[in-house]
This record gives C-alpha cells, structure tokens and sequence, in this order.
C-alpha cells in the first residue's frame, strides 16, 4: 500500500469507520497526496472539542491540540501515525462538552467500539419511501444500495417517478395517493419492519398518506420486532411468555413495555426492558420498540435546483414533522433554513444555531441532524447531532453533539443525502442509540464519497461510491457451480449450491 493510500485508510479510521474491506483508488489517493482535500481546521479550532471514533482496525487519532477534526490528510497535513497515543478504547461513557455559543452545549462523545452487527445473518428489515433517479445515484435506488451495504435488508415504496440524471431534473410524476397507499399496506401487511427511510414525498396527498400509515398501522401485529438469532420467538411473544420472564416479578409488564407512539425524549429502551436484555444475554437494542425507527430527509429542493416537494406540501410536512412520528430530520442547509424561515447558514455556528431553532419548533420531537455540504465558505464537513436534553432538571439546552468530517474534493456528491438518511436508519436497529447510529452513518457516507471517483457514472455530479465498504463480487467463472441432475435430485431434501 502507497503512503498516499495508507493516509487515505488512517483518516477513514479516523473518522470511526471500520473499513477491513475498504480500499482506497488510486486517483483519490493522488488527490490527497497533492493536496486537493484540505485539512478542516477553519472551523473547528477553538470550537468544539472533537474526538475521532474508535475503530476496531485501528484506533490512531488525530493528537492536535486544538481538537480539529480527524482531517482527511494532504501533503501539508501528514497522517496520523501508526506511533500516535492509543485511544483508550473502553471510555465508551466518555466524553467532553464546551459552550460554542449561547445556550448550547456541544457535546463530543466516544462511540463504544463494540457496536452491536446484526449476527447470524440477521438484517434489519428497512423501508425507504422515496422517488426514483434512473441513474441510480439519489432517490431510491440509492436507498437500496445504501441499506444493502450498511447491513440492512432493503424495501421500497416509489413515492414520484422522477426523469433525472447527473445533470439535470427533466420530469416529475408524483403517483396518486392511493398507488402510495397500497404499496405501504402491502409491505406492513406482510413484513416486520425495523426502519423507515423518508425521501421525496412530493404531494400534499402523499405526506398526509404516509402520515396516516405510520400513525394507524399496527406495527406490533407481526411481532415488529428484529428477532436476536437463536430465538425461536420474537420478543413480544418472549416478553409475554411467563416462562421466560424476569425473576423479579412485574419488571417487564405483561403486555410488553410497549414504546409509546411518539418520541418520548427517551430514545433508550425502559430500564425494567435493559434489565430483561441483560438477563437473557441480549446484546443489540431490539428494545421494545413496536413502531419502526423513522428518519426523514425533507427532500424539497434536488441539487440541481428542481423543486421536488410541491410549494402547498410545506404546511402537511409540518403536520407530519410536528406528530411525534419521526425520530430524525436530516436537513442540509437550504432545507434547514426554509424550514425554519432564515437565510441559508453559512457558518457551522449559524448551521448549528438554526438546527436547534428547528429542534424546538419541532417541540422537541424530532431530532435534528444538521448536514453540512452546502457550507461554502469552510472546509469542514462536520456535521451535527441535536438532540432534546433529557436531563432537562438540569438543562434545558439541546444537547448538539459534532460528528467530525473535512471537505473531499471532488464533484460526486449527487443523492449524498439520500445515502447519509438511509444509512441513519438502517444502522439504528444495529446501534444503541441514534448517536451512535450518526457516527456511523456519518463515517460510511465520508468512506462512500471518497471512493465516489472509483465510478464513471454521468457528465456532471457523480453519485457516490454505495458499496465502497464491500467485498469484490467473485467472478462467476469462480465459482463452483454444482450441476445437479434431475437423476441426483431424487432423494434430496434441498438443492446443493
Ligand atoms: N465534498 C464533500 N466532502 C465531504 N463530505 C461531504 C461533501 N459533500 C457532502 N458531504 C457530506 O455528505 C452528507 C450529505 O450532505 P449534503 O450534501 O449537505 O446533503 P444533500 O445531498 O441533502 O444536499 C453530509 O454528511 C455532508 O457533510
Ligand atoms: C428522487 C430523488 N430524491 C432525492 C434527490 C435529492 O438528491 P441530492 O442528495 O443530490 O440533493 C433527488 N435528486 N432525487
């Protein structure tokens, strides 16, 4: 491995990804090593203490004293060496927090190493809600793309049929409210679903038809719940069986310690439930959540200046925004300012001052994940995590937690909001808290967009690399096809592949 690539794998790290797969392309690590990606430090010095997640592969951190980001490295910038202290990769508990302006608090906080994999084979089931881009950069392609890589099992309702590419928006057609109905009713139906992805609704018609099936479906009906492997039951019925509950009577109510409708500010599961996983050895967070985790990203405006969401939807994507329904908002910057009613940031400062507008105009609710590619005077891409404090005896200031990231050069950056929203989702059945579920998706979307020039996709914004964190496929040539005969078959119970 080149030094240039070898830097490329070390800020990857840094950001708190783990990339065993990863492999940087030679054109991107040129780019570092001539110094087209720029070490974020504008922003960060003096701003926010940041700390580099983790990472099993390897837990070099940047040592800079002013706390900058874990900055992708250029020439100017060398890469943290492998001699760099180690992080203490126990402190999943740590953290530290400092004022960067008033009333808000930004906290930086270690993601504990060993985040909970969807073992044995067992996918989250996640829905994406979106429009289509034939190109397969934005929308729900995307989507598809993005879940499959970040260990999801992927679904998907078409809410708009949208004509697109790289360059340009040439056609819009919403489907009817009653088409988006009955693939909703279809899949929840049939399928437990763990996460929803929210992407273009496009009508008014739409959001009010979404609205109504995340608010009406009885989403414990089929048990709604990602099942620990080796259970035979999910955990509604494991919850409900006497023989299987806690030994100190009345911890776990009979009925299961339903998660009620609405973001209670609580995103942990109940004690009496972390009792129970404790118990019964449970390590992820299947918690006794019965409606699916929901994310939304507010698409109204495509990179390319087309206007996706119809100007009277505005006021039912409130409605919806303001139900209690959505866990997390995942704005960028002219959609966080249109909802709140301000000029476009252009500061991260400003960006984090407008998201925690939009967090109490919310009431609350919903969290609010600040993106940060459309911050044109900075190199940092520091995005950010706003929450509700829920210490509010103590505090009542939302608690605004950075998760680093520096500017990449390059043009690929079509449908990265799209991915960053899908991969948010499909890592929270897979984390312990959304925090956690941000990191992650925070490092997968840097790990994709750096390996975005991989791909020759299109004349103008590129999509980004969805399946940079995979392995290769094997050749079909190499594999061993195993032909079976119709004279072999009889007396087998299952094909052999
Ligand atoms: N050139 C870039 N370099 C690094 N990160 C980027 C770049 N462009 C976008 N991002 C990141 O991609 C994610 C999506 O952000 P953004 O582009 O603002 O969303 P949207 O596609 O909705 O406009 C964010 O995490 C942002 O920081
Ligand atoms: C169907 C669909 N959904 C979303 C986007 C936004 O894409 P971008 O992330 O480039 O703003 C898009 N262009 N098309």
């Amino acid at each position: 491995m080149s030094t240039a690539e070898e830097e490329v794998r070390q800020a990857l790290i840094a950001s708190g990804f783990d990339f065993r797969k990863g492999k940087a392309s030679p054109s991107k690590a040129r780019a570092y090593s001539e110094g087209q990606v720029s070490a974020d430090a504008t922003e960060s010095s003096g701003s926010a203490s940041s700390v580099a997640a983790p990472s099993a592969a390897s837990p070099a951190e940047s040592t800079s004293s002013k706390g900058a980001e874990p900055a992708i490295p250029s020439a100017s910038s060398p890469a943290p060496s492998t001699s760099a202290p180690r992080r203490d990769t126990h402190r999943g508990d740590a953290h530290r927090a400092r004022t960067v302006s008033d009333g808000i608090t930004v906290t930086t906080v270690h993601v504990p190493q060993t985040a909970p994999q969807a073992a044995g084979g067992q996918r989250p089931r996640v829905l994406a809600i979106a429009g289509t881009d034939p190109t397969g950069g934005a929308g729900i392609l995307a989507d598809m793309k993005t879940i499959t890589a970040c260990g999801g099992y992927a679904m998907g309702v078409v809410t708009s049929v949208v004509a697109q590419n790289t360059r340009e928006v040439t056609g819009i057609w919403p489907q009817t409210a009653q088409c988006v109905e009955y693939q909703l009713k279809a899949v929840s139906d049939d399928v437990s679903i763990d996460a929803v992805k929210i992407g273009v609704l496009g009508t008014e018609e739409i959001i009010d038809t979404v609205h109504e099936w995340l608010e009406n479906t009885d989403f414990t009906r089929l048990g709604g719940l990602w099942r620990r492997p080796g259970n035979r039951a999910n955990v509604t019925q494991i919850i409900g069986s006497s023989a299987l509950a806690m030994p100190a009577a009345g911890a776990i109510p009979a009925n299961g310690a339903a998660r009620p409708v609405g973001n209670t500010g609580a995103d942990d599961a109940p004690v009496e439930y972390a009792d129970y996983a404790e118990y019964h050895g449970v390590t992820h967070d299947i918690s006794t959540h019965r409606r699916p985790w929901t994310v939304i990203d507010p698409v109204m405006i495509s990179t390319s200046g087309t206007r996706l969401l119809s100007a009277d939807a505005e006021g039912a994507l409130r409605d919806l925004l303001t139900s209690g329904l959505i866990d997390v908002i995942t704005p960028n910057l002219p959609e966080l300012a249109a909802l709140v009613g301000e000029p476009v940031a252009t500061t991260w400062e400003e960006a984090i001052d407008q998201g925690t507008r939009l967090l109490d105009k919310l009431g609350g609710h919903t969290r609010v994940y600040v993106k940060s590619g459309h911050l044109k005077s900075s190199t940092t891409r520091a995005d950010a995590f706003i929450d509700a404090n829920t210490m509010r005896a103590i505090s009542r200031n939302p608690v605004v937690t950075r998760l680093p990231g520096s500017l990449i050069a390059t043009h690929n950056t079509h449908g990265t909001g799209c991915a960053l929203s899908s991969a948010l989702a499909t890592y929270r059945p897979q984390c312990h808290d959304w925090l956690q579920a941000a990191h992650k998706a925070k490092a997968w979307i840097t790990g994709a967009i750096a390996h975005s020039d991989e791909l020759n996709v299109g004349l103008g914004n590129g999509p980004v690399n969805h399946s940079w964190n995979l392995t290769q496929a094997t050749p079909i040539d190499d594999i061993q096809l195993h032909h079976v005969t119709q004279r072999e078959m009889h007396g087998r119970a299952a094909l052999p592949l």
